[in-house]
């Protein structure tokens, strides 16, 4: 876990490189969609440079294993030396070992080498019933936990490391994760990929070195597809890749899932093969030229004297987001340029403006703690539970106190009678009544789920737009002058980072089915249109 955490901290990308290197020592697949072949193409699609030493070439197609020829243990290490001799290597994806003696050869060229990061797909049966792994390699398998980060396996495979019967439900697999995790004090990646049910439940069990674990679930819907030939594979290579690029396995595994999602939903599309066949690992990158991970803009140092962090905003966390955020670009770029923007930025907006906007402000405030609290209620996970709530209450708390403060001294109606003022009384102006309303008209003909997302979608341009602005303001660094402390509190770290996580929940939120991405994407859309308006009346008390 030593290395986890030193990676956690600071990954290779920040040495200022940003193609990883990535090895997968693998089977092959001759059809494309499996082993090494797939290794490769997800490498390239999640932003690597793929190689690739071969354990097994295996003569197999959609329908199943014909036979498999494993090199003298030798020949793979000569092939391992060739590259690590040579090529500096940032990440290495472990896939088919097939014999016990060639699992060891690989153990103990990663006890010589010892790359930064390695994930191992404990292949032991393909998805056609075919056996990849001899039983009397088990052994060895299990000896090589001790050399890795992140092992992902599935549920079949989960068992067999543990040498117990598989999971028959998703919280027996939990529990076998966190032992796993546990015994071998490394990360686990549980797939829930052959439970039957309407999702794909992943989960990332990290022992957090204490005896306890952090476990995050990142579940997408279920595609209905037969091609789902070299799955594992794909994801496990994307999960290397992309660790090398973030140093971070929640976000890696965001992304990734995000990522094979797409694949899988296109995959029809390949038409490769009449038995089960390979996932459209290009989609992305052939139709929007996208890389599955938006770049981290909160890394990127910037010029002044704000810290980077402050003055970045924050990215999305995955294809979803960001093709999101990348739709609403035209009308944040008008946010950008009202009056009310650029005076609240170099401190020519008027005094008696800047009341009248906090006072819609503090009101604003009080209906989005109750949007954040509706989904605290409607919310599917604990984590998310929490989320929310600890947002409705800051939302209430700490941003009331400001408002109490500015308001003061700010010309704007005192705060404690905007409180007082009983409802459809209060001194609010259309665009902030307009606002509420779409925040919490609810249809209650609607299901909840689909509600749920709507209101993630909904609640998220507050957090996210603001962040945008105050990263922009901030970065212009104007000097001193009235509202320069009003945007310094942009600068809170604690404010960035749950903007990340109400993002990271809306990416898995637009994961999920056809008609929750659709709310949340209105919703979203709809938000932001009210940011801008909310902003332009800013100027029009
Ligand atoms: N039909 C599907 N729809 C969506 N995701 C899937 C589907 N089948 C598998 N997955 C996802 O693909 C990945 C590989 O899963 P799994 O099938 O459990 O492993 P393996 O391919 O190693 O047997 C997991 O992230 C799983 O959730
Ligand atoms: C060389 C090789 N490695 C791994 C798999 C498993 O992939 P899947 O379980 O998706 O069939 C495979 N079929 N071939």
């Amino acid at each position: 876990m030593e290395r986890l955490a030193s990676a956690e901290t600071l990954p290779p990308s920040d040495t200022g490189r940003s193609i990883p290197r990535v090895l997968s020592i693998a089977g092959t697949d001759p059809s494309g969609g499996a082993g090494i072949q797939a290794d490769l193409k997800s490498i390239a699609a999640t932003g690597g440079y793929g190689m690739a030493a071969v354990t097994a070439l295996v003569a197999q197609n959609t329908h199943g294993v014909r036979s498999v020829h494993t090199p003298p243990a030798d020949f793979l290490l000569q092939q391992l030396e060739a590259v690590s001799d040579d090529v500096v290597i940032d990440a290495v994806k472990i896939g088919m070992l097939g014999t016990a003696e060639l699992t060891q050869t690989v153990g103990r060229w990663l006890a010589e080498v010892r790359p930064p990061v390695v994930v191992l797909d404990p292949v032991m049966v393909a998805t056609s019933g075919d056996r990849l792994l001899s039983t009397g390699a088990e052994k060895a398998l299990r000896d090589l936990l001790h050399r890795v980060d992140l092992v992902t396996p599935n549920l079949p495979e989960l068992a067999v490391l543990l040498q117990e019967e598989p999971a028959a439900t998703w919280d027996q697999a939990l529990d076998q994760g966190r032992r796993l995790a546990g015994t071998y004090s490394t990360a686990v990646l549980v797939k829930g990929g052959h439970l039957a049910g309407e999702t794909a439940p992943d989960a990332l069990v990290v022992p957090d070195g204490g005896g306890g674990f952090a476990v995050t679930e990142v579940s997408s819907a279920r595609v209905a597809t037969k091609n789902t030939h070299g799955t594992g594979c794909s994801l496990s290579a994307a999960m290397a890749t992309l660790f090398v690029r973030t140093g971070n396995w929640v976000r890696t595994l965001t992304a990734a899932k995000a990522w094979l999602q797409e694949a899988l939903e296109t995959a029809d599309r390949l038409d490769v093969g009449t038995g089960h066949g390979p996932v459209n690992h290009f989609q992305g990158v052939w139709e929007r030229g996208l890389d599955p991970l938006p770049p981290d803009t909160s890394r990127t140092p910037d010029a002044g004297p704000v810290s980077a962090a402050a003055s970045a905003a924050p990215a999305p966390a995955g294809v979803r987001t960001a093709a999101l955020w990348e739709a609403t670009a035209g009308l944040r770029a008008r946010i950008a340029e009202l009056d009310f923007i650029r005076g609240l930025g170099d401190g020519s907006l008027d005094h008696g403006a800047f009341g009248f906007y906090l006072t819609q402000d503090a009101i604003y405030l009080r209906g989005y703690a109750r949007a954040m609290a509706r989904a605290s209620e409607l919310a599917p996970r604990l984590q998310e539970q929490i989320f929310w709530a600890a947002g409705a209450r800051n939302a209430l708390e700490a941003e009331l106190d400001l408002h109490r403060n500015w308001l003061g001294t700010a010309g704007g109606t005192g705060v404690e009678q905007v409180l007082a003022a009983p409802a459809g009384t209060d001194p609010s102006g259309p665009a902030t009544r307009g606002y509420l309303e779409h925040l919490l008209g609810r249809d209650r003909s609607v299901e909840e789920h689909i509600q749920y997302a709507r209101l993630v979608g909904a609640v998220l341009p507050c957090f996210w737009v603001y962040a945008e602005v105050g990263a922009r303001l901030q970065r212009l660094n104007h000097t001193a002058h009235p509202y320069r402390e009003w945007l310094d509190t942009y600068a809170d770290p604690g404010f960035a980072a749950a903007t990340e996580q109400a993002i990271g929940i809306l990416e898995t939120v637009l994961a999920r089915n056809a008609s929750e991405r659709q709310a949340a994407q209105e919703a979203f859309t709809g938000s932001v249109q009210w940011e801008h308006d909310f902003f332009a009346a800013g100027t029009l008390p």
